[in-house]
């Protein structure tokens, strides 16, 4: 595992808007061999994808090549609703780039057959062959996508039901009542992320230390499934310092002094 310890969460966007757009330019999609990317929402990521748009916008990065699949979405909003991933990612970053709405790929929360939605969308990937590069956040808990805790670190995309803590924390996207939370989610498995060729976790803030220490430092378990992070042979994890608070120091200089050109990159 590589971890970038930067100083603040623009730092944070900026290292990692790069790197995605480093690794489409590398690749060189075309309509033929697009380039696979997988998405969250969140608070994290935000600021990457002004980042990406800013970036695309100066020219140096088109997704007109580039397949999406997002991790997840909730089961029930409507598509419209502010809260919906579908809404996020339109507002927050389709709509801005040159990507072709074909190549957009979110799980259906509304479909009336739930479990056969989230087969097709394993078979969507698998169409492609693998996703390129997964970008992640993480949950306080250490959860990715929406696998909670305890989710098996095999999963594949599934129906999960939310827990208190995670309705609690994402009902500030919600009049911060817990109530209008919705109770399940759609989401890839752990599985699902650890086939990516690579996978990209943003870990911001205070709130996040416990799961970055976990992730880092902690075993391999399914309490944190970010921690299955681990396993996977080109997992990056790009953290602020406020995220580094309770790493042992030795962990943080470590990673300081190996990636010391990466992080003079910005
Ligand atoms: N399903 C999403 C996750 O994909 C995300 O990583 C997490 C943290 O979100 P934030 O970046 O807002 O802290 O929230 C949700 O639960």
């Amino acid at each position: 595992m590589r971890l970038i310890p930067l100083s603040s969460a623009p730092q944070v966007s900026q290292w990692a808007a790069r790197h995605i757009t480093d690794r489409i330019n590398a690749f060189g999609p075309s309509a033929e061999r697009p380039f696979v990317l997988g998405l969250p929402t969140g608070g994290t990521p935000m600021a990457t994808y002004r980042q990406l748009i800013a970036l695309h916008q100066a020219g140096e990065v088109s997704f007109r090549h580039v397949v999406t699949f997002n991790m997840d979405e909730y089961v029930g909003l409507p598509q419209t609703h502010p809260q919906s991933y579908h809404h996020f990612m339109h507002e927050h970053f389709f709509k801005h780039v040159d990507i072709q709405p074909g190549n957009i790929n979110l799980l259906d929360g509304n479909a009336p057959d739930l479990e056969a939605e989230c087969r097709r969308y394993e078979d969507k990937i698998r169409q492609y062959g693998k996703i390129h590069l997964f970008m992640g956040g993480v949950g306080s808990d250490g959860h990715i996508a929406f696998n909670e805790p305890a989710s098996s670190l095999s999963s594949r995309t599934r129906i999960k039901t939310l827990t208190e803590d995670t309705r609690l924390a994402n009902s500030r996207f919600f009049d911060n009542d817990p109530e209008q939370v919705p109770r399940m989610a759609l989401t890839v498995g752990v599985g699902t992320l650890l086939d990516a060729e690579e996978i990209m976790i943003l870990v911001t803030g205070h709130n996040k230390a416990q799961a970055l220490q976990a992730a880092v430092e902690g075993s391999v378990n399914h309490l944190w499934t970010v921690s299955a992070l681990q396993l996977h042979p080109r997992g990056l994890i790009v953290c602020d310092t406020p995220a580094t608070m309770e790493l042992k120091v030795k962990t943080v200089r470590y990673f300081e002094q190996l990636e010391a050109d990466n992080i003079k990159r910005l």
